[in-house]
């Protein structure tokens, strides 16, 4: 893996003071946002990009509130978010909305990506690995409710998972079950 690491720059939020470092992998820049004093056993948000969630405020996923609510606990806690570039589940911006297409014909989420010839989950998280041992973090409380996330990142100790449940809401509670039946997401 040839990764290309920036500088520490601060970067003051509407969640609070932040530091954030960004890591170049091929063409997919990710970024680190944690806080000056980590903790030593941090809560860390492995985010991937939605950005029709993040930036746009689509109300088909709860991506947004999640970001929100990690951001806060990070500024609370010391804790860390990685904020990963894979947007759709990796499957990139373009495709997602061909599957978001899909879904208004009717097919759930995991329907579409098959649909487009893609696994339900196309994303892998040893950049988290790198990540973590570059900030020689080994052992993290994980904020998720993906077990895919927890039993990825090998090497590092989870010593605990933290949920992170967000209230639904009408455009997005069949999405949510799907997560949860289809996918194994602990909601
Ligand atoms: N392909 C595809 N990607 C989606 C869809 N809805 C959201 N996403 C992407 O799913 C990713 C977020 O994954 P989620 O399944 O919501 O949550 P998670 O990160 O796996 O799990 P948690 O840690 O528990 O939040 C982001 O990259 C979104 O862009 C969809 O309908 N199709
Ligand atoms: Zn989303």
């Amino acid at each position: 893996m040839n990764i290309e690491i920036s500088e520490i720059a601060n970067l003051p939020s509407r969640f609070g003071d932040f530091k954030v470092k960004a890591f170049k992998e091929g063409c997919k820049e990710h970024l680190v946002i944690f806080k000056k004093n980590l903790d030593e056993t941090p809560i860390v948000r492995v985010h991937s990009e939605c950005l029709t969630g993040d930036a746009i405020g689509s109300l088909k996923c709860d991506c947004r509130d999640q970001l929100e609510h990690a951001l806060k606990l990070a500024s609370k806690t010391n804790g860390m978010v990685i904020y990963l570039r894979q947007e759709g589940r990796n499957i990139g911006l373009l495709n997602k909305i061909n599957a978001y297409a899909l879904q208004d014909k009717g097919f759930n989420t995991v329907e579409a990506n098959h649909q487009l010839g893609f696994a339900a989950d196309e994303r892998t998280y040893e950049i988290v690995i790198f990540i973590l041992n570059h900030f020689n973090i080994n052992k993290i409380k994980l904020l998720t409710n993906n077990p895919r996330k927890i039993e990825s990142l090998e090497g590092i100790e989870i010593v605990e998972r933290i949920p992170i449940i967000m209230k639904s809401n009408p455009h997005n509670e069949a999405y949510l079950n799907v997560k949860k039946d289809e996918m194994g997401h602990l909601l």
